[in-house]
């Protein structure tokens, strides 16, 4: 039995963290278990750039499927340069091996937003562990850098991201803006598809992602040392969807909770993303799409990188459940997307202060 699982008298429960809420399912054998999934379907995305619009339904078929029963899906063919994304990974080996002064230039806990560099064990998403075993780079939409060419508002005037400043650490910026440009435009197409997924008109959320919220997050996961380390404890993500471009381990690290409470490992397929589907996407689904917890164990003796691309819409973007997977005589709400995403934020922060008092300089928290 792993850190993350318990048993009562009759039961075992998996426990995860829902965007800083907690949550448990119960493990189900023999005659009990539910018909669900125990691998991630693979979809060939060649077709998201085909000229047809009937090529790109059907793809958006195979999707909506997957959306629905597994909520993860592996996008093969993606169309997404693979020298660029090897040269991202280059990039993280050697942004994650310098110096660690260098790196704390950076320490997020130095913006609201937790932009920049977290060290081990600051985040923590498990409780019952000593933190997550990884460290990371964080940045997203950020109109004060002139790369992303934004609007600069009264409410976008205040830089959010933090880059090093060191002579040794100058490649990061452009090798991590090279890859945001690029997983921006496919995610962009990757929207139309969900929007077709769901039987609306392909630009249906163009309205909503002018200027999407939008984060890269770099993670280097060292060999776990003690069999109770997690690399990123059970959570589920809280943007729009997600994209994973994962190292090539010869174990697979990454896992995914189905409906019997067992874990499906993500085993790294080259030239592929794993999408998932993130809480926000559950909820303008009313429920209908499923956002599935997952975490990383990293086991097979090996350093992994990932750099997860998260996607919403723009912050300012009203959204509820669209109006046809509506039920009758439901009440919905209408939510602020970047207050919502703020608030989940701050709940995970919140549950994680480390020591008392929160002492240590340390508000814990949760990534996506
Ligand atoms: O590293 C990975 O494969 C996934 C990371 C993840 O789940 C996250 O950052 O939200
Ligand atoms: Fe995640």
């Amino acid at each position: 039995m792993s850190a993350t699982e318990t048993q009562t008298e009759t039961a075992t429960w998996v426990h995860y963290h829902d965007g800083g809420i907690p949550g448990r399912r119960r493990v189900l054998t023999g005659t009990a278990a539910k018909d669900t999934f125990n691998a991630l379907p693979k979809i060939d995305f060649r077709r998201i750039y085909s000229d047809n619009l009937s090529d790109r339904k059907e793809l958006a078929k195979e999707v909506g499927a997957a959306c629905r029963d597994v909520g993860f899906f592996y996008a093969v063919n993606h169309g997404v340069d693979e020298g660029l994304l090897n040269d991202t990974f280059d990039a993280l080996k050697r942004y994650f091996a310098l110096p660690t002064d260098v790196k704390m230039e950076t320490h997020n806990q130095k913006t609201e937003k937790f932009r920049g560099y977290e060290a081990f064990l600051e985040g923590k998403l498990d409780p019952s562990t000593r933190g997550d075993l990884k460290e990371g780079f964080l940045m997203g939409e950020d109109a004060t850098d002139p790369e992303q060419h934004r609007p600069i508002t009264p409410s976008t005037s205040t830089a959010r991201n933090q880059w090093p400043t060191h002579p040794s650490a100058l490649f990061w910026r452009p090798a991590i803006y090279r890859y945001y440009n690029a997983m921006e435009a496919f995610s962009k197409r990757m929207l139309h598809i969900f929007a077709l997924a769901l039987d609306l008109p392909e630009t249906y959320f163009d309205a909503i992602t002018t200027h999407p919220m939008t984060n890269v997050r770099a993670v280097h996961y060292p060999p776990q040392e003690r069999q109770t380390d997690v690399g990123i404890g059970a959570h589920t993500d809280f943007c729009w969807f997600t994209l994973v471009c994962q190292s090539r381990t010869a174990y697979p690290a990454l896992e995914v909770l189905n409906a019997n409470g067992l874990w499906v490992p993500v085993h790294p397929e080259p030239n592929t993303f794993v999408v998932n589907i993130a809480d926000f996407l559950k909820l303008v689904t009313g429920g209908t799409w499923q956002s599935t917890v997952h975490r990383v164990r990293n086991t097979g003796g090996e350093q992994r990188y990932s750099m997860p691309f998260f996607f919403s819409p723009n912050e300012d973007a009203k959204v509820s459940v669209v109006q046809h997977l509506r039920k009758e005589g439901e009440k919905y709400d209408e939510f602020v997307v970047g207050e919502y995403f703020q608030k989940r934020l701050d709940i995970d922060r919140t549950t994680h202060l480390d020591g008392e008092d929160g002492k240590n300089g340390g508000i814990k928290r949760s990534g996506y």
